[in-house]
């Protein structure tokens, strides 16, 4: 087992030139944060932290007209908390927040704003919360643009090669924090009586072939012809074009279904669908697509729309949504060839 624990290996990074001070401060106050989050899920029930926000009968609603659950709200106020006093960020921005907030307003009392920007799904997964299943935490780092003192959205509409720092955390059978800063993607397990992540994988690398595919198949209806066309030829296995057969997994919590994938491959796709094509697709891209391919392409993956490369996407909206297609390099790129085969006619 290895003694880096995630303090030391930040001081590394900030060593070796690849963060600031301030960038380190700030993974940390969002670790800290996760740790928090993650004994909130870890007491369920005896915690009274699952069902539904909001009263009997009036659920509270997010800005994408999804019932938000306790665990949404109290993972959201834990990281607005732990942020609130400043000194690193200049803003923030919440899959559960209409708009972004700039630090002066989190926290009036005065604390200096700084030069990043940080977003985040504060709970991903919130369908398994009530049944015991993995979710997890997704964040995003960006500079705030020179000379903006208090940002507004506009300020985050940044392309995912921008990103700085990017991360998740899952709650699971463990809390594993996966992180990257641009130099590799290195997994910390939560030392649970320690109370600190210790560095578990340096260097997680996903391997460019696979046999593993991660979608919603109930949604098969409601694909467009590429995407029915791709996991047709999957599903034919060693007797179709593909020449091999495919094994399917679908946690439903896009944390659980990366970290699998970062641990040993496959591909996850969240396509565009009929129920969802006027939405652009179901994730959303600044704060669950973008951290997500900066992970998976800093381990030697490949993430896209189906179209282009995901990190190259110019966002339009804080919670602008894209289809995703995500993990093993090889097989993204098949699955993007049958979209632009489909395009090219
Ligand atoms: O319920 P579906 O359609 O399978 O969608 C599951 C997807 O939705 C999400 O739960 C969306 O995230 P939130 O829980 O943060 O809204 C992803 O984690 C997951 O991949
Ligand atoms: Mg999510
Ligand atoms: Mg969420």
């Amino acid at each position: 087992m290895s003694n880096v624990s995630l303090t030391r290996h930040l001081l590394e990074e900030q060593r070796a030139g690849h963060i600031s001070a301030d960038l380190r401060l700030l993974i940390e106050v969002v670790a800290r944060a996760c740790k928090t989050i993650s004994i909130a899920v870890g007491k369920g029930a005896l915690g009274g932290v699952l069902g539904e926000a909001g009263t009997p009968g009036a659920a509270s609603m997010n800005i994408q007209g999804e019932a938000q659950k306790k665990l949404d709200v109290i993972a959201n106020d834990v990281l607005l908390e732990a942020n609130a006093w400043g000194g690193h960020l200049a803003g923030l921005a919440s899959e559960e927040m209409d708009h972004s907030m700039p630090i002066a307003d989190l926290s009036p009392d005065g604390y200096p704003s700084g030069n990043y920007l940080l977003l985040f799904d504060p709970l991903d997964g919130s369908s398994n919360i009530d049944v015991n299943i993995s979710v997890g935490t997704i964040f995003s780092v960006l500079r705030c643009p020179e000379g903006v003192a208090v940002p507004g959205d506009e300020h985050f509409l940044q392309p995912g090669t921008d990103q700085v720092a990017a991360g998740y955390c899952t709650y699971g059978p463990n809390t594993t924090l996966v992180l990257t800063v641009g130099h590799g993607t290195h997994a910390f397990t939560l030392d649970r009586e320690v109370g600190s992540f210790m560095l578990t994988t340096h260097g997680m690398r996903i391997p460019e072939e696979t046999k593993e595919f991660a979608v919603n198949m109930s949604n098969q209806r409601h694909w467009q012809p590429p995407m029915q066309r791709y996991i047709g030829d999957l599903l034919l296995g060693k007797e179709g074009p593909r020449g091999k057969d495919f094994n399917m997994r679908w946690v439903a919590s896009m944390v659980a279904d990366v970290h699998r994938i970062l641990t040993r491959g496959g591909i996850f796709s969240y396509p565009l669908d009929a129920k969802c094509a006027d939405k652009g697709g179901k994730l959303r891209l600044m704060y669950e697509a973008n951290p997500m391919s900066l992970l998976v392409e800093q381990a030697g993956g490949a993430a896209s729309t189906g179209r282009m490369r995901m990190l190259e996407v110019q966002p339009s909206g804080l919670h602008q949504r894209v289809p995703v297609f995500l993990g093993s390099k090889l097989e993204v790129e098949a699955a993007v060839r049958y979209h632009l085969d489909h395009d090219a006619g």
